[in-house]
């Protein structure tokens, strides 16, 4: 017991072995969700040129505050062509380029304007230069847009339109196998008999994942028996396996052995994690091999932990594991044992509430989950009111 893994060690050592997987090039409207595997770099200045933030007048702050004479139009994309000299202005639109020779833009709510002639009325703009974008107050060219390993957000998708890229190179997506094992269990919505069970964990973990770059590959549900588990086992051609169920020591749990059998060597088996000491990994040959608890939580827990990881740093992310932040505790807790805890809570009113039974077989607490509260091994006794490491689920 006293020698199970660290969850850190444990993960630092499964993602430091992943593959680098080819890359493919995709428009960038096919590239939501991906991460770039070469950093984005802008291929043109924005704005290009100093541009009116409002619609208005473009003039020369010390003519203010008129009378001034109109001369022409500045709308985006169809600049003005002349210059503004002293005592002129033009009409400018919003995104359009301020003519050569002025300042300032007046806008128009404070604009009074009789035929050509235009004078201020009200308090005018505050300085020279106001309600101007000057050129390259956004990124220049040549500027780091997204940096390799990001991931490709909307805002980072649509900041990499604006630096003039319309495609963009990233890994190509991870396919996954996922098959669940249990001589109990059968597919959700079927008939049950008596003691059987509804499988969840494939569907679990297909949702977990739903937001990745994956082409799942269901292995359906495995029965306890070597055969049929070594034949699958040795014949899925994916980038990462995962089997849930049977990892644990009881006389049919059987997925290490079928595994060994099938070639994979087994890096680590049980770790110092709550729920989820069973979880076994490894690699036959280029493909990680996690192998997860039965228990429902379980699974969860080290889907979030490990797999969803191992999938994003094969799709190349540079920050793979799940971001934790702080919480406050709604309740006291007690100091905890030698494994890292993941307690289900609920968020209530920006507090954490942990659920008194934390059995790993309950989904339905899960379910109410909002965030897991992180419990380092061997933490003290936390009173009420004390700030937690949360990571938030929901
Ligand atoms: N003597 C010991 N027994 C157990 C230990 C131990 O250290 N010594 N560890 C316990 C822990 S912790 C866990 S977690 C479980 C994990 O065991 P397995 O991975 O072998 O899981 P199973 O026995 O196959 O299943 C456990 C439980 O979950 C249900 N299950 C399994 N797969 C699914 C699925 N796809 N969908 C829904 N439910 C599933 C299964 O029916 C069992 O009820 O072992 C403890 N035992
Ligand atoms: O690790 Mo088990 O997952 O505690 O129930």
């Amino acid at each position: 017991m006293s020698e199970l893994l660290p969850v850190a060690e444990a993960q630092a050592r499964l993602l430091a072995a992943a593959p680098t997987l080819s890359t493919e090039t995709l428009p960038l409207a096919d590239a939501i969700g991906r991460w770039a595997a070469a950093s984005l770099i802008a291929r043109r200045t924005q704005p290009e040129r100093d541009l009116s933030a409002m619609d208005g007048y473009a003039v020369r702050f010390s003519d203010l505050p008129g009378p001034m004479r109109v001369i022409g139009e500045s709308a985006a994309g169809r600049p003005f062509a002349g210059a503004v000299k002293a005592g002129q202005a033009t009409r400018i639109f919003t995104g359009a380029a301020v003519p050569e020779g002025a300042d300032t833009v007046m806008v128009q709510e404070e604009a009074r304007r009789d035929g050509d002639t235009l004078w201020l009325d009200g308090e005018g703009p505050a300085r020279e230069g106001a309600n101007i974008r000057r050129r390259g107050l956004d990124f220049a060219d040549g500027d780091t847009l997204v940096a390799a390993g990001e991931r490709l957000t909307p805002a980072r998708l649509a900041v990499a339109a604006t630096g003039g890229l319309g495609d963009v190179t990233v890994r190509r997506r991870v396919r996954v196998a996922i098959a669940a094992t249990g001589d109990e269990l059968v597919e959700p919505g079927r008939a049950i008999e008596p003691g059987r069970l509804p499988e969840s964990n494939r569907l679990l973990l297909r949702a977990l994942l739903a937001d990745l770059p994956v082409e799942i590959i269901d292995l359906g549900i495995l029965p306890d028996r070597l055969e049929p588990l070594t034949d699958t086992f040795r014949h899925v051609a994916a980038d990462v396996l995962v089997t849930t169920g049977g990892a644990s020591v009881g006389d049919h749990d059987l997925v290490r052995p079928a595994l060994q059998a099938a070639g994979a060597a087994i890096d680590f088996w049980r770790i110092a994690l709550r729920p989820g000491k069973p979880l076994m990994a490894g690699w036959r040959g280029d493909m990680a091999v996690l192998g997860l608890p039965g228990n429902p939580v379980s699974a969860f827990v080290t889907g979030l932990l490990f797999v969803k990881p191992m999938v994003a740093a094969l799709a190349g992310a540079a920050q793979p594991l799940p971001q934790t932040t702080t919480g406050i505790l709604g309740e006291a807790l007690p100091a905890n044992g030698p494994r890292t805890d993941y307690l289900r809570a609920e968020l209530r009113d920006g507090r954490a509430y942990v659920a008194t039974i934390q059995d790993s077989s309950m989904l339905r607490t899960l379910a109410r989950a909002g965030c897991l509260v992180v419990r380092q091994p061997h933490a003290p006794a936390a009173a009420m009111g004390d700030s937690a490491e949360i990571l938030v689920i929901a």
